[in-house]
């Protein structure tokens, strides 16, 4: 089981990446558990808040799974790729309920994506963040800068960008990505109590503003902007350095 679901009865829906082993790298059965979850809590009546993290104290994601996506080659087989994940981004970006990534552990790569299409995003204290892709030869491909740049002063976000280096969840605070850094033994606790001034509001007040929020994203102007960024990765994908980047780490880790 690559992921689990679970609802409490003040309203949080629990999503969590239970691949610990490959720190909890997202393959297409996670992207299809995560469309089906987003689809459920848009039409829910009593699901109030999403919240997506990672099962394990390791890492809350480290983006697309390399062992299998490393064998999509052409451009056209990553934008396959990459479009499906950034459908399932656009929509959790624009879902009509509160969501909140709480890293548990390091994001990386498509991991820090994700995080940035929820509304807030609580951190472990030390915790470690990096939008790598620029490493790997290749920029975000799920949407992520263009997300970022509606969400964080433009400097930052393009320093982010630009540097592709790992981060402490402290710094990522300071520079406006991470909104609170979370101390307690009990993550899930300490999360749930900082929700409940939201839990405490009708599902139909928390639908609204929300989707006063995101109209602006739900113009083609924007949708168009999203997909331009994945086209852009996927033509870089298909280029020698990314491949042998990727080959790289996964060499890496044989030896
Ligand atoms: C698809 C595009 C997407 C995008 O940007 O749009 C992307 O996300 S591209 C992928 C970007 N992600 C990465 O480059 C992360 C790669 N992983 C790492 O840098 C490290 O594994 C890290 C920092 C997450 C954790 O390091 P740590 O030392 O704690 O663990 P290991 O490296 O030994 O890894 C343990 C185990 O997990 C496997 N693993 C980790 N990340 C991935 C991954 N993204 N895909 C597949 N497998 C992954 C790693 O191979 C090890 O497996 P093992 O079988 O034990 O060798």
């Amino acid at each position: 089981m690559s992921v689990t679901v679970e609802q409490e009865k003040n309203g949080i829906v629990w999503f969590t990446i239970c691949r610990p082993e490959k720190r909890n790298a997202i393959h297409y059965e996670v992207m299809d558990r995560l469309q089906e979850t987003i689809e459920m809590v848009e039409k829910s009546e009593t699901a109030k808040v999403l919240v997506i993290t990672g099962e394990g104290e390791e890492a809350f994601c480290s983006g697309g799974d390399l062992s299998v996506f490393h064998q999509l080659t052409t451009k056209e087989e990553a934008y396959s790729m990459l479009a499906k994940m950034g459908n399932i981004l656009y929509s959790l970006l624009t879902l009509s309920k509160p969501t909140v990534a709480l890293i548990n552990g390091t994001a990386i790569g498509g991991g820090c994506e994700l995080a940035t299409a929820c509304d807030f995003r609580y951190a472990k204290k030390g915790v470690r963040i990096g939008f790598v892709q620029a490493n790997l030869a290749i920029t975000t491909g799920w949407g992520g800068a263009t997300m970022l740049f509606e969400k964080m002063p433009y400097d930052e976000a393009l320093h982010l960008l630009l540097c592709a280096n790992m981060i402490c969840a402290e710094e990522a605070e300071k520079r406006g990505w991470i909104h609170r850094c979370l101390s307690s033994s009990d993550l899930k606790e300490e999360c749930r109590q900082l929700l409940m001034p939201y839990l405490e509001k009708s599902s139909s007040v928390l639908s609204a503003y929300k989707q006063a929020a995101t109209a602006k994203w739900k113009t083609k102007e924007f949708y168009e902007r999203f997909f331009a960024e994945i086209e852009r990765c996927a033509t870089l994908w298909e280029g020698p350095e990314h491949e042998q980047a990727v080959q790289a780490f996964l060499t890496k880790k044989r030896n």
